[in-house]
């Protein structure tokens, strides 16, 4: 059987609606539920093959956008949440009884920090921007799944409408280079 990328995308990707203005996520929790409301749509969604986003059960891949960080704010159960791991960039901020991470906060000085990473699946609403190429691609393998099947993987983006990428998209891999670039005073050349 075909590896399970994600829910939403082995049964054909859903467009999202571009006037859609944001509505709220929750845990997986049965009852008490962590709940985060967001007052704008995600932008920059994306599949991540990485072991530090939150995936559902049985999906080789998370679905990660980005939010400015003003628009999001814990309205239910905040004292469930805890910080994954306080040394990563993103600071995951995760259910502890279900493990669900409702939002990433970058604290440190990055090209990222203003944005906060959240999983649209865990809202009811639909018009949340549609997945729009899948990063880190490789880095499933480091999660014990077979290099031999990797094609397959590309192949199933591809069939999808999504570009495959091992690090981040090219504008985004862009955006990172010229903060760094400007932090260490490069000046650019004339094209
Ligand atoms: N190969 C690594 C890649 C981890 C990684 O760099 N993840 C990216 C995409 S989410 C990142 O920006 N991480 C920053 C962080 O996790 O703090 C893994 O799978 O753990
Ligand atoms: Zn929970
Ligand atoms: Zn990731």
């Amino acid at each position: 059987m075909a590896p399970s990328i994600h829910p939403f995308i082995d049964n054909g990707i859903a467009r999202g609606d571009p006037n859609f203005a944001g509505g709220s996520l929750h845990c997986h929790c049965p009852s008490n539920q962590v709940v985060v409301a967001l007052k704008s749509n995600v932008a920059h969604n994306h599949a991540c093959g990485c072991s530090k986003c939150w995936k559902p059960s049985g999906a080789l891949f998370s679905i990660v956008g980005v939010i400015p960080r003003e628009n999001l704010s814990v309205q239910a159960n905040e004292s469930k949440l805890a910080i994954v791991d306080s040394s990563a960039v993103i600071q995951r901020y995760a259910c502890r009884d279900c493990g669900v991470h409702l939002f990433g906060r970058i604290e440190k000085d990055h090209p990222f920090r203003g944005l906060d990473f959240v999983h649209a699946e865990l809202s009811d609403q639909k018009g949340w921007q549609e997945p729009q190429f899948a990063g880190f691609v490789s880095s499933i393998i480091e999660q014990g799944f077979n290099p031999k099947g990797m094609d397959e993987v590309r192949a199933k983006f591809k069939s999808a409408g999504l570009e495959s990428y091992d690090a981040l998209s090219p504008p985004l891999m862009d955006l990172i280079a010229t903060f760094t670039a400007q932090k260490a005073g490069v000046k650019f050349a004339n094209l």
